[in-house]
C-alpha cells in the first residue's frame, strides 16, 4: 500500500453523514451505511501526494479513539447534520477538544451534511449531476441550522486555537453545506480542502517523518477492493 503523506480526519456525531460523504467523493454513489465501528480511511491521490481520508465513528462509545485518528492531521472535517441543532452543538462539546492532537496548523472546515432533506438548501439540485433534481420538495422540513451557526462555530474553533482571523482561511470558505445524498458541493467540499492541506504537507515532509502519523497505529479488521478498511 502507498504510504499517506497527509491526513484528514472527519469527525462528528453518529448519523450525520460522514461514511455517506466520504462514499460518496470517494466511490461516487450513495448507498445504505452502517454506523461506524472505530474507524476507516481512504487513500486519495492529490498531485504527486496521497492523503489518507479517515472515517470516524460517531458513537459515544468510540469517542476515546478520536484523539488518535486526529494525530498529526493536516485537516479536519467537523461534520453536522442541517436538520439537527444538537449535532452541531456536539461538535463544539465532544469533538473539538479531539483535535488538540492535530497539526499546530490544521485546517478546519465545517460541513452540514443532508441539505436534501430541508426546503431551504442552497440549491435544490444535485450540482454534480444536474440532471438528477431533488424530487418531492415538499415533503422537506425546514433547516434547523443555519450557516450563520457553522460561521460563529467556526469563530469559536479559531478562539479556542488561539488563532487569528487573519491568519486563516475565512469563516465563509470553510462553511459548507452537503448532501452525500445527491451529491450537492461533496466535490467542492473535498477538494477545497486537499488544496489546502497540500502546503502542510509540504511542511510536514520538510520536517521530516515523525510529523506525518499515521496508520501503524490502526490494525484494520478487514479490507476492501476499494482500499477502505473497516
Ligand atoms: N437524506 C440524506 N440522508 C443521508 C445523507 N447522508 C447520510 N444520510 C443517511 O444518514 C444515515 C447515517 O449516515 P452515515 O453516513 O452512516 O452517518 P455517520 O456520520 O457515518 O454515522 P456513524 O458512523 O455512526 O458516526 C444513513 O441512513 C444515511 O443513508 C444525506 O446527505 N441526505
Ligand atoms: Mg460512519
Amino acid at each position: 500500500m502507498k504510504k499517506p503523506d497527509g491526513k484528514v480526519v472527519l469527525l462528528g456525531d453518529m448519523n450525520v453523514g460522514k461514511t455517506s460523504l466520504l462514499h460518496r467523493y470517494m466511490e461516487r454513489r450513495f448507498q445504505d451505511t452502517v454506523s461506524t465501528v472505530g474507524g476507516a480511511f481512504y487513500l486519495k491521490q492529490w498531485g504527486p501526494y496521497n492523503i489518507s481520508i479517515w472515517d470516524t465513528a460517531g458513537r459515544e462509545q468510540f469517542h476515546g479513539l478520536g484523539s488518535m485518528y486526529c494525530r498529526g492531521a493536516a485537516a479536519v472535517i467537523l461534520t453536522y447534520d442541517v436538520n439537527s441543532l444538537q449535532s452541531l452543538a456536539e461538535l463544539e462539546d465532544r469533538f473539538l477538544a479531539l483535535t488538540d492532537s492535530a497539526s499546530a496548523d490544521c485546517i478546519f472546515a465545517i460541513v452540514g451534511n443532508k441539505v436534501d432533506l430541508s426546503d431551504d438548501c442552497a440549491s435544490p439540485h444535485d450540482e454534480n449531476r444536474p440532471e438528477k433534481a431533488v424530487a418531492g420538495s415538499s415533503s422537506k422540513v425546514q433547516k434547523q441550522v443555519r450557516l450563520e451557526d457553522a460561521i460563529a462555530l467556526y469563530k469559536k474553533i479559531l478562539k479556542y486555537k488561539m488563532l487569528d482571523e487573519k491568519d486563516v482561511p475565512a469563516a465563509e470558505k470553510m462553511c459548507f453545506e452537503t448532501s452525500a445524498k445527491t451529491g450537492y458541493k461533496v466535490d467542492y467540499l473535498f477538494e477545497t480542502v486537499f488544496d489546502m492541506v497540500v502546503p502542510i504537507i509540504v511542511r510536514q515532509k520538510a520536517e521530516g517523518p515523525s510529523q506525518t502519523v499515521d496508520i501503524t497505529d490502526y490494525k484494520p479488521a478487514k479490507r476492501t477492493k476499494s482500499g477502505c478498511c473497516a
